[in-house]
């Protein structure tokens, strides 16, 4: 065989090449119009006995050089691609996604803006303890110009016999310490019915990390004109927490900061593992803001640093962390939250870092 024959026979794989490649994207556009047509008619898209029939009818017409296994096994990554297009179309169509709205949602809480390129910072302690203690924090935020103060009224903690919370009493403090200082509330409520209530004393309401699934929640906050931070749940994949967002969307409320707070993963040596890489993929896949939270995630001091860095640095919309007057007495989380003196370090040292980001 010259070298003149093997380019030649070269050539003719490549118009093959190119016939295939025509003709599975004529199959994969009869899929995605088979894929609505199920859509509509609320029929599940994986088909095995249709598979059989199509894989029988091709094992009878079957003569070529290939083993019939090899074959089988073609057309069988075929019909997996093909589930995945119409797949992929579903989620496309959701309305949290780029593809319903390729500009980014600016979520605004009370002037405060998040989506639009700025970067913030949400804190405050753990759980609401007392008025003194919510107010110390406070002032020390406002004196390093952040509005943002969280701080958990309602409690879900592991163990029923854990402090559950001040409840409304604890909104109560929240809301009077913010408007004695110019501040906003971020504070979590746990179900539907306390919704309504939280409306007269928080500006933003999380859904926290237990309740990512609480559909019935989810659907109550996306009925309601207040922004929501929804929290990815402890072992939630991407997916299912951007179809989350959707339950609030789909309701009406498009007000969503998301936030990545760390997976459970197999690693001891951080109390979740965060995900850093979810933000940039939440980021793309949909058009809402992210926040990281460097508290929950690491659960270490030592690393609410280098964390919040990497969350700037990978285009986060917003740090969130703990602060609390005096960490060892605090009723929650007492190894992980920032005392004032490290709060003002650590909020010196991120905004000079996010200069130079700049
Ligand atoms: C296209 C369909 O959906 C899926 C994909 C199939 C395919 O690629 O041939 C077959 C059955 C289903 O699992 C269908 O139901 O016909």
């Amino acid at each position: 065989m010259t070298t003149n024959d093997l380019s030649q026979l070269r050539d003719k794989i490549d118009e093959v090449n190119l016939q295939i490649l025509e003709l599975l994207n004529k199959r994969g556009e009869i899929v995605q119009e088979i894929g609505h047509v199920k859509e509509k008619q609320g029929i599940v898209r994986f088909d095995p006995v249709r598979e059989r029939q199509s894989l029988d009818l091709i094992i009878e017409n079957h003569d070529g050089p290939f083993e019939l296994s090899t074959v089988q096994h073609i057309f069988k990554e075929i019909f997996k691609a093909s589930l995945e297009l119409q797949k992929d179309n579903h989620k496309k169509a959701l309305l949290v996604s780029r593809k319903a709205q390729p500009e980014n949602t600016i979520v605004d809480v009370n002037g405060e803006t998040f989506g639009d390129g700025s970067q913030r910072f949400i804190m405050g302690p753990c759980a609401v303890e007392s008025y003194d203690q919510v107010k110390e924090v406070a002032v020390a935020m406002k004196e390093q110009g952040l509005t943002l103060l969280r701080g958990g009224a309602f409690k879900p903690r592991t163990s029923p016999y854990d402090f559950q919370g001040l409840g409304i009493e604890g909104l109560q403090i929240l809301r009077r310490v913010a408007d004695e200082v110019g501040m906003s509330v971020v504070s979590e409520i746990l179900t539907p019915q306390d919704v309504e209530t939280a409306l007269d004393y928080v500006d933003v309401i999380q859904i926290g990390a237990r309740n990512m699934q609480n559909f019935e929640l989810l659907k109550t906050v996306g009925s309601v004109k207040k922004p929501v931070l929804l929290k990815r749940g402890l072992a939630a994949t991407i997916e299912e927490f951007i179809n989350a967002a959707e339950y609030i969307i789909s309701r009406g409320n498009d007000q969503i900061i998301l936030c990545e707070r760390g997976i459970r993963t197999y690693e001891k040596a951080t109390r979740n593992t965060l995900d850093i890489s979810a933000v940039p993929i939440l980021k793309k896949e949909t058009h809402l803001p992210v926040t990281v939270d460097v508290t929950h995630s690491t659960g270490r001091k030592d690393l609410l640093f280098p964390a919040a860095k990497a969350a700037l640095a990978i285009g986060a919309d917003a740090v969130m962390a703990e602060v609390h007057p005096d960490p060892a007495v605090a009723l929650s989380d007492s190894a992980q939250q920032m005392d004032i003196a490290e709060f003002n370090s650590f909020i010196e040292d991120l905004k000079t870092f996010k200069d130079k980001l700049a």
